[in-house]
């Protein structure tokens, strides 16, 4: 028996061992640390494993808390940074009473805030009204580290855990720079001074909802969105009858706007700061082209800030790209800690694809039944799979919604503002809702096969275990995906044992998938292939991606795999394939 188990014997008694779905005990880190949570109020993750209570959660950050004060550190940990402004930094922030120790993301108090409050800083009476308004107090600690020094006009590459505040973090000191600059309140089309860039349409409707908020009493001071999903002529027209010195977009939009709507380049030349929210994923290949583009199009002369959650070493060799030389890159999560949140308990699980439905279904149904105030979202490999996860699932009478590229924007937005609003619902997602959507109270994140990268899986889980609150997350994956834990080894995921599914529950599963249209599941295995046909690893040996994306075909009853159509074979450069049939 792992010592884990012993452990939680001793301290939360023999149910969790009798449960129907016991784990395979990996003892997580905070265990291994001698730090255990009490009986009482003790609550069981998705594996049936006990999870430390809030308070003890709570009790374990304190102490860490107290240590990391002791050990005073700086904020500023790049080498970029070791310039001869840096003393100015650890200033600020010392005057500021921030917690600059970095580390968790934790506050005085236990919680997810700094201890500095809004009304301490220099920010203009008309911001903090809105501040208080908003119901925020004291800053969180990422907003608390960088916003002294947005405000001296460095520009920053900022690194906070998910949940943490980030979008305030750049929305505010942007604001009060652009507040101190001439504004003509009834100007038709005056120039955009802020731009904010975001990967989705989902996270650039929050990020201006969150101006909005912020801009209550700037009365000169406009947002829009340009996201796409409409035509570009609606866009074009509300533009114009609502003034704005704030855009928020997306790249590929924010393009196309610039090439055609007359007068928008002259406008961008008004641009004083330009944000990439999730920069990481901004500046990769997928929107690089887009973005080197933009930033051609707004003014040298500009401050940039770059935010997000994971700043992987090749965002750091790129960030020129974007930033001023002498950028800062603030940190605030402590070097050795880890990049998710100690509250979110983490499992993964390995079992063959076609026991994936089933599994997933008795996780759902165990989760749903006890915690009555359940929100939990799904994440899929491609925005097809999404949709016949969502299909079968639905078929299984839960209460699911279903969100992806392939919906319309107004499909999207509704499911979106809904899932926000509600609790009791499953949300099947793609990745349009892994990065930056704030859902407040999710309770469980579930990853359904390799995410893209490491940290793809980091925001998914994110999605969860926001503003200090707890969370649990499931990482499902096929035997052949377990490669990928190597990219998370630094993080306390634990195995979960694959329950025992019954017969009556697995013919149940099988009748739900048999009712999904074939057309789903023909749309499914192409999305499926084209994945993992582009995954380095899976798709290096085209035999063994044949054979697998026929267990997968299986998995949805389907006898024979179906055909693709021979232009698509031939764009994933799969034409001539043995096993693969061509239409
Ligand atoms: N100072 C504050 N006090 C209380 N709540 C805050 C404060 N600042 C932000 N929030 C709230 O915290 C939540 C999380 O903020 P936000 O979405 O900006 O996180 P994030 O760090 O950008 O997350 P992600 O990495 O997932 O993008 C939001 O609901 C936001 O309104």
């Amino acid at each position: 028996m792992a010592s884990g188990d012993l452990l939680l014997r001793a301290h939360a008694g023999a149910p969790v061992l009798a449960r129907a779905f016991p784990c395979r005990l990996r003892v997580p880190a905070s265990c291994r640390r001698g730090l255990m949570c009490p009986l009482a109020a003790a609550k069981t993750d998705v594996a049936g494993r006990v999870r430390p209570s809030g308070a003890a959660a709570v009790q374990r950050r304190r102490q860490r808390d107290a240590d990391e004060r002791l050990s005073f550190s700086r904020v500023v940990t790049s080498r970029d940074a070791v310039d001869e402004d840096e003393e100015d930094v650890e200033g600020e922030a010392l005057q500021l009473g921030a917690v600059t120790s970095g580390g968790e993301s934790v506050g005085v108090d236990g919680s997810y805030l700094s201890d500095t409050r809004f009304d301490q800083c220099a920010i203009s009476p008309l911001s903090l009204k809105a501040v208080k308004d908003a119901g925020y107090e004291r800053m969180t600690e990422v907003q608390a580290a960088t916003l002294p020094i947005i405000l001296q006009g460095k520009d920053v590459l900022a690194k906070a855990k998910t949940g943490t505040g980030k979008t305030v973090g750049f929305l505010l000191p942007a604001i009060e720079v652009l507040s101190t600059l001439p504004h003509q309140r009834n100007q038709l089309r005056p120039a955009i001074n802020l731009l904010v860039m975001c990967p989705t349409r989902e996270l650039a409707n929050q990020v201006a909802t969150e101006a909005r908020k912020l801009l209550k009493y700037h009365r000169s001071l406009g947002v829009q969105v340009v996201i796409g999903g409409t035509r570009l002529t609606q866009e074009q027209r509300s533009m114009q009858a609502n003034p704005c010195q704030i855009l928020v977009a997306t790249p590929g939009r924010l393009k196309d706007h610039l090439e055609n709507t007359p007068g928008f380049s002259t406008r961008l030349r008004g641009v004083k700061v330009l944000v990439l929210d999730e920069a990481d994923r901004l500046l990769d290949m997928g929107f690089r082209r887009d973005i080197e583009k933009i930033i051609s199009s707004v003014p040298r002369e500009r401050q940039t800030l770059l935010f997000s959650a994971t700043v992987p070493e090749e965002v750091r060799q790129i960030s020129h790209v974007a930033m001023k030389k002498d950028y800062r890159f603030i940190n605030t999560v402590k070097e050795g800690d880890e990049e998710t949140h100690s509250q979110v308990s983490q499992m993964y699980m390995v079992a063959p694809v076609d026991l994936h439905f089933s599994i997933l279904y008795d996780v759902l149904k165990k989760h749903v039944a006890e915690d009555a105030d359940y929100k939990v979202i799904i994440f899929c490999t491609t925005a097809m799979v999404t949709k016949l996860v969502a299909e079968v699932l639905s078929q299984l009478k839960l209460n699911i919604r279903e969100i992806h590229s392939r919906k319309s924007q107004s499909a999207r937005t509704k499911v979106s503002d809904e899932f926000r609003r509600s609790k009791g619902l499953i949300l099947v997602s793609s990745d349009v809702s892994a990065r930056g959507v704030d859902y407040p109270d999710v309770t469980l994140v579930i990853q359904v096969g390799i995410p893209a990268d490491r940290e793809q899986y980091i925001h998914r889980l994110g999605r969860t275990g926001r503003k200090g609150k707890e969370g649990q997350g499931l990482l499902l994956l096929a035997p052949w995906e377990k490669y990928f834990l190597g990219t998370v080894k630094d993080l306390s995921i634990s195995e979960a044992a694959v329950p025992a599914v019954d017969s009556s529950v697995e013919t149940e599963v099988k009748n739900a998938v048999r009712k999904v249209e074939m057309k789903s599941k023909e749309c499914a295995y192409q999305a499926w292939l084209g994945y993992y046909n582009s995954n380095k690893t899976i798709g290096r040996d085209k035999s063994r991606l044949v054979h697998l994306a026929e267990e997968f075909s299986q998995s949805m009853g389907l006898p024979v795999p179906p055909a693709i159509p021979r232009n698509i074979l031939r764009k994933m450069g799969l034409s001539n394939v043995p096993g693969l049939r061509s239409s």
